[in-house]
């Protein structure tokens, strides 16, 4: 069953003209990452990569094509967790680097720090040599579009959210049975500058423990963080539910509770997989045994040769 890794490209739903071209990043993606696994690579080299990719394609909600704050303007947030160490990385309202996944990487690897936020981030980008790209780099016409559709009295940017949100994640389990999560995001439309969301907390935007397994969701970030949806999952995990059972039961409970809606991509530490949503859609891809599976509405899972 191993190595595996599992990716998402957002809960919510996505318009028919993008449809193919979400599914599309998803399987490039999840092939990318199954490559770095059979190559002998780290479940974290893994996770990191696929996200990476994501990030850079324009048709998801994280680096490049991130949505716009309230002044039109991209901040982002990311993390990874290492299920072998616990070790973890993340970013908050990073502005101006292309991969906010890799920052996240550096703060887990070359700081004693969990998150860094803001102008600290960026600073640390620059002392790390990562280079600052113009922000004009990071907005698509798409991004700017809806930026400005929700800036009117009556908009209501959470809904439009929810129909299309776009953050991107990953987990893994590697060849040594270690196990990693990444998850990255634009956050939500028209947010309040400064704005945290689910993402970069632990626990909430993601959580890696090798004893358990790993989960990157996607989702409303305020009602992922009111029940540390992650770590809920895995809670239910340790009780000796399926990642499947697990995933249904906490993404019920955030309905139920707040009126959430979400998605996650969850494995264990034996390669048993799952791809969880209560929004309309969410498009996700999966690569384990030679065969890559892939869908985005509910039900569906289609499979093709690796
Ligand atoms: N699209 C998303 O999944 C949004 C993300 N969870 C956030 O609230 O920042």
């Amino acid at each position: 069953m191993l190595p595996v890794v599992v990716v998402h490209g957002g809960a919510g739903h996505v318009p028919k003209e993008r449809a193919e071209l979400s599914i599309a990043g998803m399987q490039e993606a999840a092939r990318l990452g199954y490559a770095i696994l059979k190559s002998g690579g780290t479940a974290m080299d893994a996770v990191v990569e696929t996200v990476a990719m994501l990030e850079n394609n324009p048709a998801f909600n994280a680096g490049r094509g991130s949505v716009l704050n309230l002044k039109g303007e991209v901040e982002m947030d990311a993390l990874v967790m290492d299920g072998r160490t616990l070790a973890c990385g993340a970013v908050s309202a990073v502005r101006r680097v292309a991969n906010p996944i890799h920052l996240a990487r550096l703060v887990m690897d070359k700081t004693s720090h969990v998150c860094l936020t803001a102008e600290g981030a960026s600073q640390f980008a620059r002392a790390m040599g990562i280079p600052e790209v113009p922000e004009e780099s990071l907005i698509t016409d798409y991004a700017r579009k809806r930026w400005k559709d929700n800036l009117h009295k009556d908009a209501n940017p959470v809904e439009c959210q929810i129909g299309k949100m776009g953050t991107v994640g990953a987990v893994a389990v590697d060849v040594q049975g270690n196990i990693a999560c990444a998850t990255s995001t634009g956050g939500m439309i028209n947010k309040m500058e400064g704005r945290v969301g689910d993402t970069p907390c632990i626990g909430c935007g993601g959580y890696a423990d090798n004893q358990i397994g790993a989960v990157s969701p996607t989702g409303h970030g305020e009602a992922i963080m009111k029940i540390v949806l992650s770590r809920l999952i895995l809670f239910h995990m340790e009780q000796g539910k399926s990642p499947k059972e697990a995933s249904d039961m906490a993404l019920a409970y955030m309905k139920e509770r707040v009126s959430g809606l979400g998605g996650v991509v969850v494995v264990d530490p034996k390669g048993t997989w799952a791809a969880r949503f209560s929004s309309q859609q969410m498009p996700w891809a999966a690569a384990q045994q030679e065969q890559l599976h892939y869908g985005m509405f509910h039900g569906e899972d289609f499979t093709e040769p690796v």
